[in-house]
């Protein structure tokens, strides 16, 4: 018996709660923790109405320690199922062990709230609280990592360490595998993780579910768009010109493509030509289906083979992201173009029964879809042969190459069998390139590969209003509190810099009464993906999220985007705004920047708004302006690399900028994210 199958056959998927609408987030009747805040059940949130210490707290409170909410009750507590819990049973502790937590943050002088978190036990099963994971999230700086408090279940919880951290990829990409399959599957130790994901969607309706273009769809072909590389294919002006195969032809069709988005015009002929590419363009332009289709058609005409139950399974495709999320939307949407075909998509990803997992594979797997911690671990548990691939796919390809990453992408391409890159097609996506980074790609890329940029490499999506704030830290959290009685129940994504910020921000706007969900690379990915799913089906229209959420993903009406903090670049800045403003629709993003820790952000910010035509505040240019010199400055100028690095000494150069300091939360706490 193989080590991974000796976790038997999963468990767990998304549990049914007893009360609907349980979660404290659902914004809804029934919850826990509303009606333990909040008598006015039916109230409106937007209301704002409550007043639960965080006004008066505002100040060098709350998150600076000292006071926040008190007595938050909450439904985690007593009956928590610590075997639908991959994270152990942490939140199956009474709520005294989750005070521990808070506690231990507290002694560290950071403790903002102490909570009394008082259980009131209403969720049944008291896991997919999302409470609870908040606390748990910020418990492992505390007594959750250290065992501390809590008793019988709780301990259990504890006792492995503080809450499943593997929340995040990336955590584990730092030479830390085994501590992920640690936490996994009990190969090494730690609990075992069961959560299996539930089924994707069978029914044709919910395969094909897609959104509608918005108004400014067409205006994508006004993009310059800038091919270099030699000998590039002429671009295409319709699907039909793609030369789809009837059943794909029909799966774009149903997916309600009528015309392709310009990173789609020239990638997929490109792809097609079988040339290596670095491609850039705005964020929901449609990178996803511009690599998908050309990959799913080739393989279909050459008649893949419909793949089939194998102990090795030998994909032609490898598709790579940098979160778990992600990297799953990106096999729905494999999945969805592979319909009624014989081609079969799979995805591996961190947080997941490694066993359910192996299984999905080893059913048969033509296209596979993994986060790089997992997939290196399939590939080296033998799992998955290299000797079939013939295309390596990187999306967001400069996050994908940048430290966090890098060691993993270099361990894949060294993989044994892995086809040498002169043997392989290889492809990179991304709205962002850094020129560094460019330079790092073509490592991986044939020589004669070709760039494609649409727009302006690293530009923000025009579609997007940006609006930049000057805030003091202080004020941050009444300004977003305002900000979202505007908003609405209008899908509203509010970004911050550490998962400790995440929990704090939702915690406070549920205790104001906005329906609100978190996702951060602390929470479980149940939590992680139920979050999600709330926060896509309007359940908890507001979703608070650090920059694991910031890349990639591609949610229907999320019509604002909210930079409670800045990130610490530009880059990031750009990917983050991107959650709105998709597909030809508009969407807004508004920023707080606070001149103390963002300053250095300044310049590029404005850049960033000059390119995107958006009106730059006098405030920003100014501190832009002092805080570099006017020397060499030209915001309106030619600001980003807009081209292939190869073209050398096309665009101008900037020289470097410090990074921005994280004063607003402790970098510490955030490592990866
Ligand atoms: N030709 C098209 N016609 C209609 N809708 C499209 C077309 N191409 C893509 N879409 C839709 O547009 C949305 C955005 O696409 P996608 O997620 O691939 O963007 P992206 O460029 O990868 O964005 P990001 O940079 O944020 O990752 C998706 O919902 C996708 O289904």
């Amino acid at each position: 018996m193989d080590e991974w199958d000796e976790v038997q056959t999963p468990v767990v998927s998304i549990p049914s709660f007893g009360n609907s609408g349980s979660s404290w987030n659902s914004g809804g009747q029934q919850s826990s923790f509303k009606s333990s805040i909040n008598d006015n059940e039916g109230s409106s949130w937007k209301s704002g109405s409550g007043d639960f210490g965080l006004r008066g707290g505002k100040r060098g409170r709350g998150s600076r320690g000292g006071g926040g909410f008190k007595s938050f009750n909450s439904g985690i507590g007593e009956n928590g199922n610590s075997e639908d819990n991959e994270g152990g049973s942490w939140n199956s502790v009474g709520g005294n062990g989750g005070f521990g937590g808070r506690g231990g943050r507290g002694s560290r002088g950071r403790g903002g709230y102490r909570t009394s978190f008082n259980s009131e036990t209403e969720n049944e099963n008291g896991s997919d609280d999302g409470f609870k994971s908040g606390f748990g999230g910020s418990g492992r700086r505390g007594g959750f990592r250290r065992g501390g408090g809590g008793g019988g279940e709780g301990a259990r919880g504890f006792g492995r360490g503080g809450g499943y951290r593997g929340g995040n990829e990336e955590v584990f990409s730092r030479g830390s595998m085994m501590e992920q399959e640690g936490n996994g599957d009990g190969v090494t130790a730690g609990p075992k993780v069961v959560y299996v994901p539930p089924p994707p969607p069978e029914e044709e309706s919910s395969v094909f579910a897609h959104y509608e273009t918005g108004i400014n769809f067409d205006k994508y072909d006004d993009i310059l768009v800038d091919v270099s590389g030699s000998n590039s294919p002429k671009a295409i002006m319709t699907f039909e010109e793609a030369g789809l195969c009837e059943s794909l032809s029909r799966n774009v069709t149903k997916s309600g493509y009528v015309k392709p988005t310009p990173v789609q015009k020239h990638g997929i002929p490109i792809i097609s030509a079988g040339r290596d590419l670095m491609a850039c363009a705005q964020t929901g332009s449609g990178k996803t289906a511009a690599f998908l289709l050309p990959i799913l058609q080739q393989l279909m005409s050459d008649g893949v083979a419909a793949s089939k139950f194998s102990e090795v399974q030998e994909p032609e495709a490898i598709i790579v992201a940098p979160t778990r999320e992600l990297i799953n939307q990106i096999y729905l949407e494999a999945r969805k173009f592979a319909y009624g075909t014989c081609v079969r998509p799979v995805v591996v990803y961190g947080g997941i029964n490694t066993g359910y997992t192996i299984r999905e594979v080893l059913k048969g797997c033509n296209v596979l879809c993994g986060t790089p911690g997992r997939l290196l671990d399939i590939i080296g548990r033998g799992k998955v042969g290299l000797s079939k691939l013939r295309y390596l796919v990187l999306d967001e390809a400069d996050r994908m190459l940048d430290m966090g990453f890098e060691p993993d992408m270099r361990k894949l391409v060294s993989s044994p069998g892995m086809p040498a890159k002169e043997e392989r097609q290889t492809l990179m996506f991304s709205a962002t390139y850094p020129e560094d980074i460019q330079r790092l790609a073509a490592d991986f890329l044939k020589t004669d590969y070709l760039f494609l940029a649409v727009g302006v490499v690293g530009g923000a999506c025009s579609d997007v209003e940006q609006h930049i704030i000057q805030v003091d830290q202080y004020s941050k959290r009444e300004q977003l509190l305002e900000l979202l009685k505007t908003t609405g129940t209008e899908r509203t994504m509010v970004f911050v810099e550490t998962k400790r910020s995440a929990d704090f921000i939702a915690t406070f706007l549920c205790q104001e009464k906005v329906p609100t969900t978190s996702i951060h690379g602390d929470r479980e990915q149940r939590e992680r993906e139920k979050a999600l799913g709330d926060f896509r089906s309007g359940q908890c229209p507001v979703l608070v999220a650090t920059s694991v959420a910031a890349r990639g993903l591609d949610i229907e009406h999320v019509q604002h985007v909210v930079n409670f903090d800045m990130p610490s670049s530009i880059d990031e800045y750009v990917h983050r705004i991107g959650r709105t403003g998709r597909c030809g629709n508009t969407g807004r993003a508004v920023s707080f920047f606070n001149p103390e820790s963002d300053t250095p952000l300044a310049r590029s910010l404005v850049k960033v708004l000059a390119g995107a035509q958006q009106e730059v505040p006098s405030w920003l240019e100014e501190i832009a302006f002092s805080a570099h010199g006017t020397t060499g400055f030209n915001p309106y100028g030619k600001v980003f690399a807009s081209t292939d690095t190869r073209k050398g000494g096309s665009f101008q150069k900037e020289p470097p900028q410090p990074a921005v300091q994280n004063t607003s939360a402790a970098a510490d706490d955030e490592e990866w994210e």
